[in-house]
């Protein structure tokens, strides 16, 4: 008996098909609806549907992977919450002719004043999108001992791999209520890291849209970044290049409702007020109100869902680097409104990392020096004093350690904090209360 293996020739071509819905009928294998099982040229959707068949066990792959649950999109609230005024950076723009100094115009603001802003028409289809959230949700709906296969190592600030929510909230008593699966880049730096059985069998679906992600939306923004800062278009592409090593990954990560008297023990905080680790962070747009973002008057504001949006954040590292011209904005997650508060919160998300070896040294930008925040021999020394400096990955796994490598996690008590932490020259506030 032949067994039926990854990218075998099947019979589906000559079966019978219409133009957007593919229906295979007779002499098709009993296989899942996926596409990864066969090579078949006239696939255009990515949701098949085949008919099952009782016969052929040639066929027969002896272990399909777990069909998938489909996560469906809540309703939004209708409480009239305080929304942040984030800035619509509509990428179809992009390559049109003056787009991105149209754009760069539109996104300098939001850089500089917000460190948040929302893009639009990414080029990333809702089809893709709801795979990708379907097959986290499948991941976590799987057993503990299934999900801890493959675990983050925070005793080496290492982020790849599941994180249960196990920790306690200070000394309130009550655990944390999220869970997260961080994937790293498909190139070679990372192929010997183990991966759970589940992103295996999706790995056609899951690789392509990990770098979709990093060519469609995080490329374009570095380009703006540095029209911005009047350096060469591809300053921080180069950097954060999604084919060199860096602890960049796609998350899918899901918040479970606690009951209000345990969120009131905690001040209602699923996640503490924080800046992002390293360059930038890209937040599928879900209905969800629950981040909240502070602005340079130090209010919370609520971040508003986009539908088929990604909201995006600057991080620390583009911080360091831009001597703070690009804001690593403080924001939370906390218990949403009441007409949201007892739903499961799916989000997708792209973590974006220096690259490893990129040296924290100020980028010499002309823009730098005319708003004062660095000096003609500063921007001189920066490129001399590169070998010195503390690099991408030496920072991101310092801050992940310190922040990670804990039993209990930072609680907001409303006194306020000021736990500083530090990386050599490089300095952040731990967490805000
Ligand atoms: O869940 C969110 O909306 C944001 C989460 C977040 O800020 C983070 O994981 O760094
Ligand atoms: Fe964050």
């Amino acid at each position: 008996m032949m067994p039926f293996s990854f990218f075998q020739e099947c019979s589906h071509k000559s079966s019978s098909t219409t133009n957007n819905s593919f229906t295979f009928k007779g002499g098709c294998p009993p296989i899942r609806p996926t596409i990864r099982y066969c090579k078949v040229e006239v696939l255009r959707s990515p949701r098949l549907t085949f008919e099952p068949i009782s016969s052929m066990p040639a066929l027969v792959n002896p272990n399909p992977p777990p069909e998938l649950l489909s996560w469906t999109e809540h309703p939004v609230t209708t409480e009239p919450l305080d929304w942040a005024p984030l800035a619509i950076i509509d990428l179809a723009k992009f390559d049109q002719p003056g787009g991105k100094q149209e754009l760069a115009n539109e996104l300098k603001d939001a850089v500089k004043l917000w460190g948040f802003w929302t893009v639009i028409n990414t080029g990333i289809s809702q089809e893709q999108l709801d795979r990708q959230l379907d097959i986290g949700y499948t991941f976590f709906k799987q057993p503990l001992a299934e999900k801890k296969k493959v675990v983050c190592n925070f005793s080496e600030g290492n982020y790849f791999g599941y994180r249960e929510p196990y920790r306690l909230i200070g000394k309130s008593g009550v655990k944390e209520n999220m869970e997260m699966l961080n994937l790293p880049k498909y190139t070679s730096h990372y192929e010997s890291f183990p991966r759970h059985d589940l992103i295996e069998a999706y790995k056609d679906e899951i690789q392509p849209f990990h770098r979709l992600v990093w060519d469609n939306v995080i490329r374009k923004l570095f380009i703006l970044f540095a029209i911005i800062l009047e350096l060469p278009e591809e300053y921080f592409v180069e950097k954060h290049h999604y084919d060199k090593p860096s602890e960049d990954h796609l998350r899918y990560m899901i918040y479970h409702p606690r009951p209000a008297e345990e969120d009131a023990k905690t001040g209602g905080q699923w996640s503490p007020g924080h800046t992002g680790f390293g360059a930038m962070t890209l937040l599928f747009s879900q209905s969800v109100a629950a981040l909240q973002i502070r602005t340079p008057n130090n209010e919370w504001k609520w971040v508003k869902h986009v539908p088929g949006g990604i909201t995006c954040n600057a991080a620390d590292t583009l911080s360091f680097l831009t001597k703070g011209y690009i804001k690593s904005t403080v924001h939370r997650v906390v218990r949403p409104p009441a007409d949201q508060a007892n739903l499961e919160r799916l989000g997708l998300f792209y973590f974006v990392r220096p690259g490893d070896d990129i040296p924290m040294v100020p980028v010499p930008s002309p823009v730098l020096i005319r708003e004062g925040l660095l000096s003609e021999e500063e921007a001189r020394l920066g490129e001399e004093q590169a070998s010195e400096a503390v690099k991408g990955f030496e920072y991101v796994r310092a801050r992940v350690k310190n922040v990670h490598n804990r039993n209990a996690r930072h609680v907001q008590d409303g006194k306020g904090t000021h736990e500083v932490f530090r990386v050599k020259n490089l300095e952040v506030q731990d967490f805000y209360a």
